[in-house]
């Protein structure tokens, strides 16, 4: 029988960052480690740390919605290029967990462990704000390149018309 997976976008995670409430993401899946925090045999403070929050920084002037993402952080490109302004924007996000976990060099039964945690995956598809950022962006630009032709014939009736008067 399928079943059906929980998708999660990467902001969803940053609110879920307390030892009350405890999300982490390790390889592209999502899991709910709160129950788990006191048992963790690192301790509890390692897998805080793990979710904890970074800045990103999206330089929102490039064209198409295109951002530099100084971060580094390579899940989180292109979000919120629905915002145009242009300077460089700080964001707090959820952050990936795979390296700390893999760093830990963790057991196959603590793989096996984890699996009990899992509440779904991190969400594959672009964020709707950057699919209408492009789309609105094309426009913008397709306008500007049909402007060009456009005015230039135009200016060249208009002086045309004007010679041809004056003969
Ligand atoms: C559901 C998620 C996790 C489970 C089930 C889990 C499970 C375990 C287990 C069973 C061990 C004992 C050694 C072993 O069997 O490998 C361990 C050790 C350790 N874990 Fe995790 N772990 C989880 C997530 C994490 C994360 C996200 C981090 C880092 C950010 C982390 C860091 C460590 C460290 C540093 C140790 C070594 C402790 C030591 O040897 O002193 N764990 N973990």
């Amino acid at each position: 029988m399928p079943t059906l997976t929980n998708f999660y976008a990467i902001q969803d995670l940053s609110h879920h960052k307390t030892k009350d409430d405890c999300w982490i993401l390790v390889g592209g899946k999502v899991y709910d480690v709160t129950q788990y925090l006191d048992d963790h045999p690192g301790g509890d403070d390692v897998i805080l740390a793990a979710t904890g929050t970074f800045l990103s920084f999206l330089y929102s002037s490039l064209p198409f919605g295109l951002h530099a993402n100084l971060s580094m952080e390579k899940f989180i490109q292109c979000q919120y290029s629905n915002l145009n302004a242009p300077f460089i924007l700080y964001f707090n996000e959820g952050k990936d967990a795979t390296e700390d976990f893999e760093d830990a060099g963790h057991s196959k039964s603590a793989r096996e462990l984890m699996e009990q945690y899992c509440i779904g995956e991190l969400d594959p598809s672009p964020p709707v704000s950057t699919k209408h950022s492009y789309s609105e962006k094309f426009m913008q630009l397709t306008k500007q390149y049909w402007a060009v032709p456009v005015t230039f014939v135009g200016i060249s009736v208009v002086v045309g018309f004007l010679y041809l008067r004056k003969k």
